[in-house]
C-alpha cells in the first residue's frame, strides 16, 4: 500500500504528516516506528494523522504517535504542524482550526507564519519535589501539559549530558508505569529560558518540545522566575512563546506560539 505524506517540523521537532480525512488509513505501531526510522523510513520524531472529526464539535482529529510507534495524548510542536497541515488540506476557515487530541479539544490559528494553539488545562502539578537517583538527589517540578513532564532548573543547560540524565528521569520508578519526558531549563540573564528536552518515545534529545517548554514556562512562573508571556529558546535555535493567565496557584488559558514548516512531500510504501 502506498501512502502520501508531508514531512514537517516545528522548531526542529519533526513529523511525518498523513492526511486521512476519509479515515481509511490505520497504522500499526510497527508501521509507525518504521516510517519514523531515520535509516529504514522517512525519519521523524513522531507521526501525525489528520483524521476526520469524531463529532461536529470540532473540524478534525489529531492522532499522535511517538517515533517508537506508541500513541500518546498530545504534542505541542506537532499540534502547530497539524494546524498548518489541516489548513493546507482545506480544514478550518483559512486561519483557524478546531480539533480533538487524546488530551482533549483545542483550537489553533495561523498568523504571519506563526501558529498559536490553545492547550488543554495543565494538571497533576507537583512542585518542589526531590528525585533520588544513583547519581544523587535533585529538585524538580512535574506537571501534565498534555503529556507528562519533569522540569529541572540548571545553571548551565549546555553542560547537561541529556541522554543519560534524561533517561534516568524518564525511567525512574517515581514516574512508572507511563514514564515522563525530562526538560532541563536555564534562566538566562535576558529572561529567555533555554530548554533542552529528553523525549519519551524518541528516547533521545529532540530539537524542541512544545509541551515541555510549556511546563518549563509554568514552573518558572510559579517559582517567581518568569512572567507571562514567557519566551523559551530551544535546542534547534527557535524561540517559542508561552502565554497564560495566573491567579494565585491557578494557571489557565495556556497558549503556545511558534513556527511550523513543510520540508518535503512524498509517497511511501508500507
Ligand atoms: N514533542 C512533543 C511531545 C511529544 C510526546 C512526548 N514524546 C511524550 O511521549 O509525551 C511536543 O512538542 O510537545
Amino acid at each position: 500500500m502506498e501512502i502520501a505524506f508531508t514531512k514537517m517540523h516545528g522548531a526542529g521537532n519533526d513529523f511525518v504528516m498523513i492526511e486521512n480525512l476519509d479515515g481509511k488509513i490505520e497504522l500499526s505501531s510497527e508501521q509507525v516506528a518504521k516510517l519514523c526510522d531515520r535509516r529504514f523510513g522517512i525519519g521523524a520524531d513522531g507521526l501525525i494523522l489528520l483524521n476526520p472529526p469524531a463529532d461536529d464539535s470540532v473540524e478534525a482529529t489529531m492522532v499522535y504517535y511517538n517515533a517508537d510507534g506508541g500513541r500518546v495524548d498530545m504534542c505541542g510542536n506537532g499540534a502547530r504542524c497539524f494546524t498548518s497541515f489541516a489548513l493546507q488540506n482545506g480544514v478550518g476557515d483559512g486561519s483557524t482550526v478546531s480539533f480533538k487530541t487524546d488530551a482533549g479539544p483545542m483550537t489553533a490559528d495561523a498568523k504571519d507564519g506563526q501558529f498559536t494553539i490553545r492547550l488543554t488545562p495543565m494538571h497533576d502539578l507537583r512542585l518542589d519535589k526531590t528525585l533520588a537517583t544513583e547519581q544523587g538527589s535533585f529538585d524538580y517540578h512535574f506537571m501534565n501539559t498534555g503529556v507528562e513532564h519533569v522540569v529541572k532548573f540548571v545553571e548551565d543547560v549546555s553542560a547537561v549530558d541529556i541522554v543519560p540524565e534524561g533517561s534516568t528521569i524518564r525511567y525512574h520508578d517515581d514516574f512508572a508505569p507511563k514514564g515522563t519526558n525530562a526538560n532541563f531549563a536555564q534562566i538566562q540573564e535576558d529572561g529567555i529560558i533555554k530548554v533542552r528536552t529528553y523525549e519519551r518515545g524518541v528516547e533521545d534529545e529532540t530539537l524542541a518540545c512544545g509541551t515541555g517548554v510549556t511546563a518549563a514556562a509554568i514552573a518558572a512562573n510559579l517559582k517567581g522566575l518568569a512572567e507571562a508571556p514567557v519566551q523559551l529558546l530551544v535546542a534547534g535555535g527557535d524561540v517559542l512563546t508561552i502565554g497564560f493567565d495566573r491567579e494565585g496557584d491557578s494557571v489557565s488559558n495556556i497558549t503556545l506560539t511558534g513556527p511550523a514548516k513543510n520540508v518535503f512531500t512524498g509517497i511511501v510504501e508500507i
